[in-house]
């Protein structure tokens, strides 16, 4: 485990309308047992300075913000994203290996690197969703083959389901990160997840990281709901530290 230590396992996608919320929320984490995603919503919401604040707390903060646009462009959004001091950042995949490349090289360019990731296909997709965009086979065999094209060009992981994580574990290596959304416990419903798994099917299927927000974030207590699944896992990451 070199790139980082997988612990803590759980990154709290935070997607709230407004700070307040998501604020209170925070105020009773702590930065040693879960991380914090800030995705598209509160970014457009409430721009960089969210995210400084999050980091200036000492959360590691994923932004998720997927970018995919050619590389120049990508390369010089991954850039600003760095200066924000976050942990980690991501582009889609399909934008090809040579916007992949140029993300990645302008990010070793920086005295503050944070870890790239590539987003290969979304949880929220099954197969006749991707026949739809012209992608044939199953969602597995399209993970497959942009998480091969993700780690040839040199990226840190890729984001895809629970459900791929123990076919392409061999394919990437165990250094690999395999950043997984699509987290439901066993008593959640599903929203517009298409591929999902409980939290400890997760990890036993060989997910590094747990992406997990509406389960947490609409429940009546968000702070209970992370408890139980901290609980969940606990036993797991017990055996794995
Ligand atoms: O394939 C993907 C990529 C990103 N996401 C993001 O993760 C969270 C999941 O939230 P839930 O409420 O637990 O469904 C959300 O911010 C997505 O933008 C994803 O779900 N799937």
């Amino acid at each position: 485990m070199t790139v980082l230590s997988r612990n803590p396992r759980i990154i709290v996608a935070l997607d709230y309308p407004s700070a307040a919320p998501a604020l209170d929320l925070v105020s009773g984490l702590d930065p040693a047992s879960c991380r914090l995603k800030v995705g598209k919503e509160m970014f457009t919401r409430l721009g960089p300075g969210f995210v400084e604040k999050l980091v200036g707390k000492g959360f590691d903060v994923f932004l998720d913000l997927k970018f995919h646009d050619i590389p120049n462009t990508v390369a010089a959004a991954c850039a600003a994203a760095a200066d924000l001091g976050v942990w980690m950042v991501n582009v889609h995949a399909s934008g090809g290996s040579k916007m992949m490349m140029a993300a990645r090289e302008r990010l070793e360019s920086l005295s503050h690197r944070p870890l790239l990731i590539a987003v290969t296909i979304l949880t929220s997709l099954g197969e006749k969703d991707i026949a739809e965009i012209g992608f044939s086979g199953a969602p597995a065999d399209n993970v497959i083959r942009l998480a091969r094209l993700t780690a040839d060009s040199g990226l840190d992981g890729i984001v895809c389901s629970p459900l791929e994580a123990a076919e392409v574990r061999p394919l990437v290596g165990p250094e690999f990160l395999l950043v997984t959304p699509g987290v439901r416990p066993a008593s959640a419903v599903q929203d517009d997840q298409k591929r999902v798994m409980t939290p400890l099917n997760a990890l036993n299927n060989g997910a590094d990281l747990l992406v997990i927000g509406r389960p947490i974030t609409a429940a009546d207590d968000p702070q209970a709901s992370l408890d139980r699944i901290q609980q969940e896992i606990a036993g797991f990451c017990g055996a794995q530290s």
